[in-house]
């Protein structure tokens, strides 16, 4: 037998393996990148490679939570219009000050929100709820009601107290963990290293974007789909261009592939027809491969392999395919090299808004939008055309709809799981 007769029905001899077996077959050659150190204002969408803890209590001084007075809730335990109990004002305590007095009996203290409370206080009445006179050039206030002790006054660590883990090694750096970074002083921060994730695209049909379209070609949009999507997931793509539909231009583009990047994709030609470039490569590669088949619409052919200890995802041409196999399995390599422990998707569970009628024998996951009814239900609908060939649609879904494997897809009103996508 011819060795290209028999590369072809070795193409064809493909193992389907399940999403979960694909994605754990990888799981092993997936470890954490070296880490760096970045300033803050660098930091955002960054992972961080330590946990911070709070290196002291939050707040760190009681303090006010209205504009108002410190005052002893003592002394006005039994203040009330017919009996208002009037209280001499000692000093004014703007934020930013610390008040030199301690509250005796029948004193107060102007205490501005934010500011430090008075030692001698357990309450900040405020403003609103007092009037204010001057005898003899002193100030006085009247307070005609009584307030609970602790009232509008933050004590020392009531938010966080000294020693909590705030914020824990692997989580993404969005705003609120700037936040926290910025309030225990952290200008710089220890963050895992950025994947470089080069990409390259098979197949003669492929122009750049900045060519005019002809007959028979398209532009490649996957490459650029990828690239934003990497981005998305804290990568660095490394674009090595597009190649013709020939074994030894792509084994020459892995090979660079694997020697400049942490992690390698590539789209296209992993079918089995004539032209599929990569399907050929990596039935004789020096790498290992992990997977050429996977039990999922669209993306079937998805492919996955390790070569050099560098994991390399080769993608479906379909836009569709691309889209979902970036998500099920290149982007839980790429947030597993930044620490992060949660690798998957979100699953989330919903009604299906209408009949998706399509049988397959593999589980299809079929691009989606979430609405929440009136009363509260959360619904997920296809978002149109749904081929895997299809790529306008993938602009607007914000989730993949699972339709379980069997005859008859899912009914409208029957309850599916559904897996979040990030904002890409
Ligand atoms: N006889 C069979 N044919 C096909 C099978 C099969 O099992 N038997 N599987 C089908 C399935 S499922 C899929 S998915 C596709 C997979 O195709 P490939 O991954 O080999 O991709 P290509 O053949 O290179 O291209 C497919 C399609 O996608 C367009 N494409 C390719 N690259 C890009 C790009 N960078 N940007 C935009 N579009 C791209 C390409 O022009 C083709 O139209 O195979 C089925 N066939
Ligand atoms: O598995 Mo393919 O991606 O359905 O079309
Ligand atoms: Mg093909």
């Amino acid at each position: 037998m011819k060795i290209e007769q028999k590369q072809r029905q070795d193409r064809f001899r493909r193992h389907a393996v399940q999403v979960k077996e694909a994605q754990k077959m990888i799981e092993p050659y997936i470890a954490p990148l070296d880490t760096e150190l970045v300033c803050l204002e660098q930091a955002y969408g960054r992972y961080l490679a330590e946990d911070i803890a709070a290196a002291h209590p939050l707040p760190h001084f009681r303090r006010s939570g209205m504009d108002g007075f410190s005052v002893r809730t003592d002394d006005i335990r039994d203040a009330s219009s017919e009996k208002p109990v009037c209280l001499k004002v000692i000093e004014n305590v703007p934020c930013g000050f610390v008040p030199q007095k301690r509250l005796e009996p029948g004193t107060a203290a102007r205490t501005m929100t934010g500011a430090m409370v008075s030692e001698g206080a357990d309450a900040v009445i405020r403003l609103e709820m007092t009037r204010e006179f001057e005898i003899d050039g002193e100030s006085y206030l009247s307070v005609t009601r009584p307030i609970q002790p602790g009232a509008n006054v933050s004590e020392v660590g009531s938010e966080l107290h000294e020693g909590a883990v705030v914020v824990t090694r692997g989580r993404t750096i969005r705003s609120g963990e700037m936040a926290i970074l910025a309030e225990y002083g952290y200008h710089q921060v220890q963050v895992f290293r950025s994947p470089v994730v080069a990409i390259f695209s098979t197949g003669a049909e492929l122009l750049r974007v900045d060519e005019p379209v002809q007959p028979g070609k398209i532009r490649n949009s996957n490459a650029h789909m990828l690239a934003g999507l990497v981005r998305q997931a804290g990568g660095v793509p490394r674009w090595l261009g597009q190649i013709g539909d020939d074994v030894e231009e792509a084994r020459i583009k892995m090979t660079e592939a694997v020697n400049t990047a942490d992690l390698v994709i590539s789209t296209g030609g992993v079918s089995v027809g004539d032209y599929d470039v990569l399907a050929d490569l990596f039935l004789q590669w020096e790498g290992k491969t992990l997977f050429n088949k996977v039990a999922m619409r669209p993306g079937s052919p998805t492919t996955a392999g390790v070569l050099d200890g560098k994991i390399c995802i080769a993608l479906s041409g379909n836009p569709g395919a691309c889209f979902v196999g970036f998500h099920l399995f290149v982007r839980p390599v790429l947030l597993g090299m930044q620490g992060c422990g949660e690798t998957q998707l979100p699953e989330f569970a919903a009604i299906l808004s209408e009949t998706y009628a399509k049988p397959d024998a593999y589980t299809r996951y079929v691009r989606g939008r979430t609405v929440v009814s009136d009363d509260g239900h959360v619904y997920v609908e296809p978002v149109g055309q749904d081929k895997s060939s299809v790529m306008s649609s993938i602009k607007d879904s914000d989730c993949l709809i699972c339709i379980p494997p069997g005859k008859g897809g899912a009914t409208k009103g029957s309850l599916v799981t559904a897996l979040r996508l990030p904002n890409c």
